[in-house]
């Protein structure tokens, strides 16, 4: 009876998992397009390649540009250096080289201004934020390849963060709240000062700035005296 009673709950066992098997399975079927698809849509990350010019040190070395070539504006072909340890392990100089192909939103050459890169990449993105939008933009490569002139760059040829604050400064100009009874806190809240509060506040940017302006002529006297002492020195 018990042996009678398994084989019927093992038989409606497998009814159960067979159902199971052929329902997920034709949902899948049905769903596995427009699911891709769908994802495709929502894409939102984008890696942009920027190609820095040769420095006056690389170029002198002898080492070629070919290295990497701009193949359509959103792929690069990058083969090893001439100087690299690969090129130079490669015993049959007189085979060409092989490369290897990435793809990107879009390839940015040597040419490129600190506008034109703005323009194309984060312009957007920052109007997006002033319309209530979140965004994140990191640079990332090895070191010595321009992450850092392109996110800050020199005073004369400003990167990407100070041309976002000054799009982000100019745009909000008639709305910035000229008060100190309320701070910021965290990402995107905010918390409400007492008066003591505020007195305190203020206290603390008073001689927060107070120190920076004092940092900053104690740097000028210690360069001038450092750029005294060498011309003196040459002397
Ligand atoms: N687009 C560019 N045009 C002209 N010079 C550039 C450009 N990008 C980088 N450089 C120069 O190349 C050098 C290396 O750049 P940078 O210091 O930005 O590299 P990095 O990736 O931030 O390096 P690290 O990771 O070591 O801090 C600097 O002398 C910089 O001025």
């Amino acid at each position: 009876m018990e042996s009678c009673q398994n084989n019927e709950a093992d038989r409606w066992d497998q009814v159960i998992v067979d159902n199971l098997q052929r329902d997920l399975s034709s949902e899948l079927s049905l769903l596995r397009a427009p699911q891709l698809s769908s994802i495709e849509k929502r894409e939102h990350l984008k890696v942009y390649l920027r190609i820095r010019p040769f420095s006056s040190a690389e170029s002198h070395s002898g080492e070629s540009q070919d290295c990497v070539t701009i193949e359509r504006p959103d792929t690069a072909l990058l083969k090893p250096p001439n100087l690299s340890l690969g090129a130079r392990l490669s015993t049959d100089k007189s085979l060409p080289q092989t490369g290897q192909r990435f793809q990107f939103t879009q390839v940015y050459g040597p040419e490129t201004s600190q506008r034109e890169l703005f323009q194309g990449t984060v312009k957007d993105l920052v109007k997006d934020v002033l319309e209530g939008g979140n965004s994140l933009v990191f640079t990332y490569g090895v070191t010595n390849t321009g992450k850092t002139f392109t996110f800050l760059g020199p005073d004369a040829d400003a990167g990407i963060l100070p041309r976002t604050l000054d799009v982000i400064f100019s745009s909000i100009d008639e709305q910035v709240f000229t008060g100190t009874s309320i701070k910021p806190q965290r990402c995107s809240e905010v918390t409400r000062l007492t008066a003591e509060q505020q007195a305190e506040e203020a206290a603390f940017k008073r001689n927060f700035l107070g120190q920076l302006k004092e940092n900053e002529r104690s740097n000028a006297s210690l360069m001038n005296s450092t750029n005294k002492t060498l011309f003196e020195g040459k002397i």
